[in-house]
């Protein structure tokens, strides 16, 4: 799964300046980066619709366009895939609800 992100955001990250007439991902970079976050805002919800409905095949596409629109988003703001994995791998084995009890209140 790692390769597929890694290897779209690549593809994502190439598309900067390419034309817009023959290229979906520079069409929303170029409108710049807030119109990149609505996109992935109105994708979002459109998975979260499908997820309500319980249509697995529908949501299955629909999250495809948001993991898709959340890489396009980050490119937009030049936060780099390899950041959130970082990320990610920090966060690796430490349950959400110890991490929350260990919060300042
Ligand atoms: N993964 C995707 C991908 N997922 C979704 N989309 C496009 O995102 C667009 C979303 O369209 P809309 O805004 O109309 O939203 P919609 O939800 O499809 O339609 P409505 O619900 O609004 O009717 C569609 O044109 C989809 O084809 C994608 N476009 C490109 N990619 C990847 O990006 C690569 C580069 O694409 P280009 O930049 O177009 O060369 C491709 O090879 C793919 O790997």
């Amino acid at each position: 799964m790692t390769d597929t992100l890694t290897r779209l955001a690549a593809t994502i990250d190439a598309r900067r300046g390419a034309d817009p007439a023959s290229s979906w991902t520079a069409q929303l970079l170029a409108k710049g980066p807030e119109k990149c976050a609505e996109k992935f805002g109105e994708e979002a919800v459109e998975a979260i619709i499908e997820a309500v409905r319980g249509d697995r095949a529908r949501l299955t596409s629909e999250a495809a366009d948001v993991l898709y629109h959340l890489l396009v988003m980050l490119t937009a703001r030049e936060v780099p895939l390899a950041d959130v994995l970082a990320e990610l791998d920090r966060r690796e084995g430490r349950s959400g609800v110890e991490e929350k009890a260990a919060r300042p209140r």
